[in-house]
This record gives structure tokens, sequence and C-alpha cells, in this order.
């Protein structure tokens, strides 16, 4: 379904190849600095890289960037925001049902950025991307603020969306070895410094 081969960005230490099948969860691994976000960010297309990435057996240099940039979709650990608040970014309002699956009060859509903390920023930037019901979501460490029972929420939320239709799957940066046995990945990148 997705597949990269030979894929490096400025950054990395080495080419990556990588499959994923529908459904389906790949981790990456590897120590600060070893190319993880480059990976995820070659992977989106949204830096020059090398190597060929397909969706669907086409590959993304037949794709108008803008639209693989939403069907592969990057989810960044350090979320942008360029409006006064989160409700002026998203392009049809989140579904109730996962606000309340994160925990969080419809309220906060309404308030200035500066005011949410972080995991709440984090969380409602995934909902943002999720409304637009991208194909591959490229993680970028997507719990890396939040407690524990946040996290797990996230996690939830991410393999019912992944379950809910035909043709997802997701490419998910996680440093921790309890999250990653929850994730039931079947394949694990590991990056060498
Ligand atoms: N635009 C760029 N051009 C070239 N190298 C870059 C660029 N941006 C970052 N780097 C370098 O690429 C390397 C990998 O960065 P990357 O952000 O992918 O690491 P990471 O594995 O995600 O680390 P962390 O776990 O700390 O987030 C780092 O040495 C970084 O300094």
């Amino acid at each position: 379904m997705f597949r990269a081969e030979g894929v490096c960005n400025a950054g990395m230490r080495a080419p990556v190849d990588l499959a994923l099948d529908s459904g389906e969860i790949v981790l990456v691994q590897g120590h600060s600095g070893s190319g993880k976000s480059r990976l995820l960010r070659a992977l989106a297309d949204l830096d020059p890289h090398e190597g060929d990435i397909l969706l669907d057996d086409m590959s993304q240099q037949r794709w108008k960037p803008c639209d693989w940039r939403v069907a592969v979709m990057y989810f960044p650990a350090q979320p942008a925001w360029w409006r006064e608040t989160a409700a002026q970014h998203f392009s049809s309002p989140p579904p109730n049902d996962w606000l309340a699956a994160l925990a969080l009060a419809p309220e906060l859509l309404k308030k200035p950025i500066a005011m949410l903390s972080s995991g709440e920023q984090q969380r409602l930037a995934l909902l943002r991307g999720l409304v637009r019901q991208p194909r591959i979501l490229l993680l970028d460490e997507p719990t890396a603020n939040l407690d524990d029972a946040s996290a797990r929420r996230v996690e939830t939320l991410l393999q019912d969306y992944l379950a809910a239709a035909p043709g997802r799957g997701a490419v998910w940066i996680s440093h921790n070895s309890a999250q990653a046995a929850r994730l039931h990945a079947k394949r694990v990148i590991q990056l060498s410094a």
C-alpha cells in the first residue's frame, strides 16, 4: 500500500526502505539526532530528498504536492499555529466523540492558543490533521507532551482511526518501549546515530 525505497533527507545517516500494509503501524526508533524527524519530513515531501515513495503503486512524483501532503500527513512533535484560536485552524469541526476520546473540552477550541497547555495543543493539532482524513499518518512523538493516561487515549483514538477505513497506516516515532509494545507494530525501523 505505502512503500519507500532509498529515502534519504539531509541530516539522515543512511537511506531507508519502508513498507506499510493497510491498518499497519511501523515504529521508528533511534537516538536523538539519528534522523527520525528528517525521515518523516521526507516521506511527507516537505523537504527535497532522495528515493521514491509510493502510495497504491503511484509515485509521489506523480502526485500534486498539496494532495500528497494531505494523503501522507506529517504531525510534528511541536505543532505550528498561525491564528488566534484552535477552532480557526480546522477545515471542519472535530467530531465531539473525538474530543471526548481525548478528554478535550470543546471550549478549548475557542481559547487563545497561548492559553492552552502543550499537551492540549498537541492533541488538538492531531485532530486538526485527522479531520482532513489522511491515509498515512507520519506521527512524530504524538504523545511526547502527555501523561500516561492521555497518551493511552491518543493511542486508542489513532488505532481506531486506522481501523475505521481500509488503506490507512502510520509511521510512528516513539522512544517509549511500553508504548511500542502496546501498538503491536510488526515492523520497527531502527535508525543509527
Ligand atoms: N534542514 C536540515 N538540514 C540538514 N540537517 C538537518 C536539518 N535539520 C536538522 N538537521 C540535522 O539532522 C539530524 C537529524 O535530525 P532529526 O530532527 O531528524 O533527529 P531526531 O532523530 O528526530 O532527533 P530527536 O529524537 O531529538 O527529535 C540532526 O543532526 C539535525 O541537526
